[in-house]
């Protein structure tokens, strides 16, 4: 029987080389099986090698409850040709407002996403994923976020999510 990892701990943030992380295997019913460093493990959108995915570098302003993020996706990224994979942008984005809401909340997880795409990012483009906390309701954190290009001038995605503080009385998120 195979087991499966539901819980692989990303260590890396913001630019620089991917650093070891743990790894932490459960079971089928998700009760912890053993915790082990696993040289391999990497978070994912550092998982690429330098300059061919995914190139970013994130700023959180802890005043305004914003997170900035520059992006530039390269070619192991492509989706239409010429042109950056939905689910590469989905994952800057999950990444972005993500990072926001783990530097507003602590410990949160990922909800809810609706990503609205309006125009295509051209492969190897610089964009600029800006990210702010809406409000805070018990344990659920709404961020959004807009995708533009550097100048402003074209909005390529808009994005709305729930983040959820994890129970410390859950024994698994
Ligand atoms: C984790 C540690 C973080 C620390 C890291 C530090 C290092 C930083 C490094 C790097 C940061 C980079 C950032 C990365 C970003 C990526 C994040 C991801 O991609 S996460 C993976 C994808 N997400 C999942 O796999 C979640 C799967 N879902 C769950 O586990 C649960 O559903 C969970 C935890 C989200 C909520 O479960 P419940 O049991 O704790 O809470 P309930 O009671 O169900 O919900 C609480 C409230 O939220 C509402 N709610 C829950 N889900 C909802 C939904 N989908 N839509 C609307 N409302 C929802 C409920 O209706 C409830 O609302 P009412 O309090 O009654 O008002």
């Amino acid at each position: 029987m195979s087991i499966p990892i539901n819980l692989v701990r990303g260590r890396g943030v913001g630019s620089g080389r991917p650093r070891q992380d743990s790894l932490c295997l459960r079971g089928a019913d998700s009760k912890p099986v053993k915790e082990e460093p696993l040289s391999q493990a990497r978070l994912f959108p550092r998982s690429l090698e330098e300059g061919l995915g995914f190139e970013y570098a994130m700023f959180h302003n802890q005043v305004e409850n914003r997170t900035v993020c520059i992006l530039q996706g390269g070619p192991y990224l492509q989706g239409i040709p010429g042109f950056l994979h939905g689910g590469a942008i989905a994952t800057m984005i999950d990444s972005t407002v993500g990072m926001c809401a783990v530097l507003t909340g602590g410990a949160v997880m990922t909800a809810n996403l609706n990503i609205n795409f309006r125009r295509p990012i051209p492969l190897c483009s610089v964009v600029v994923i800006n990210s702010q906390l809406d409000k805070i309701e018990g344990r659920k954190l709404f961020v959004s976020c807009n995708v533009q290009s550097l100048d402003e001038k074209t909005l390529y995605s808009e994005a709305t999510s729930l983040f959820v503080k994890l129970d410390p009385k859950k024994t698994s998120p």
